[in-house]
């Protein structure tokens, strides 16, 4: 699709976006981009299992996810943070819509591996035809859940949900939005990463936790064809770009 721009806000951002975002949006539409976005909510339905006395449990920064988790993934993801974003958009008079798996069949999934994760899912395909029709006058929202093809429906790692959809897509940009500034190390922003040195950051245990399926995000999606990559916490700040090997003179070295 051209023109596209596809926006992954983790759900600890939903909260935190500053106005600059909001006009750097505006000027993208008004220079005929079309804006996705795929929002998380992770925290929040930590926030929720932990008052309902659900426990969390995570595997390299992936929900296991049971059929009681998925209820109430599903809950928080379309019932508090895709309407909590929906709200921001509207605030700032930008013309949004929100969507989730079960609007014409719009995300398709497989399981990931049952047997590790349970109702964890990765997505396989799109409706293209509705998405192109919606981005042609608004952005567009969408939850990362995914049904199959016998109606389960599917928790999806919100990062790992941009980057193959901005794949599908074959997006001109992908921006994985978070709390932090870019990938760090030593508190300090790593300004361009290449897979050999983000395998060994992992080993050395400096990329922990949610960054993990992030950058794996990020990489997955330089090889499906996405031209630009990015974690960042801003719009406006370049983060952490990512580069195929062979292509990082400006990569950290150790
Ligand atoms: N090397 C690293 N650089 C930056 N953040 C890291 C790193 N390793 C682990 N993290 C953690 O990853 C978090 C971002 O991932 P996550 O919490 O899943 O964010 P989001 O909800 O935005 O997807 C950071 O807040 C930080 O705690
Ligand atoms: C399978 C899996 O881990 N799904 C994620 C979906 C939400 C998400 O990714 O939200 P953030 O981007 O805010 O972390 C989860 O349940 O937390």
């Amino acid at each position: 699709m051209d023109n596209l721009i596809v926006i992954k806000i983790g759900g600890n951002s939903i909260n935190t976006l500053p106005p600059s975002f909001f006009s750097q949006i505006r000027q993208w539409m008004l220079a005929k981009k079309r804006i996705l976005l795929i929002h998380g909510g992770g925290s929040q339905i930590s926030e929720l299992s932990d008052k309902l006395k659900i426990p969390v449990k995570k595997i390299d920064g992936m929900r296991i996810t049971d059929k009681s988790t998925l209820e109430l993934t599903r809950m928080v993801l379309l019932g508090q943070t895709q309407p909590q974003l929906l709200m921001k958009f509207t605030e700032a008079k930008i013309p949004a819509i929100g969507l989730n798996a079960a609007d014409e069949s719009i995300l398709n999934g497989t399981f990931l591996d049952e047997q590790k994760y349970g109702l964890v899912g990765q997505i396989d395909s799109l409706n293209i035809k509705l998405l192109s029709e919606v981005l042609t006058h608004h952005l567009a929202i969408l939850a990362p859940m995914a049904l199959t093809a016998d109606n389960q429906w599917l928790n999806v790692n919100a990062d790992t949900a941009a980057s193959k959809i901005a794949g599908l897509l074959k997006a001109e940009k992908l921006y994985l939005l978070t709390d932090v500034p870019g990938v760090l190390h030593n508190n300090t922003i790593i300004p361009s990463l290449s897979p050999k040195i983000a395998d060994l950051l992992q080993s050395q245990n400096i990329i922990t936790a949610g960054m993990k399926p992030k950058i794996q995000a990020a990489f997955n999606a330089l090889n499906w064809g996405v031209t630009s990559v990015q974690i960042t916490n801003q719009l406006a700040s370049s983060g952490t770009t990512f580069v195929q090997e062979g292509d990082n003179e400006n990569a950290i070295s150790f």
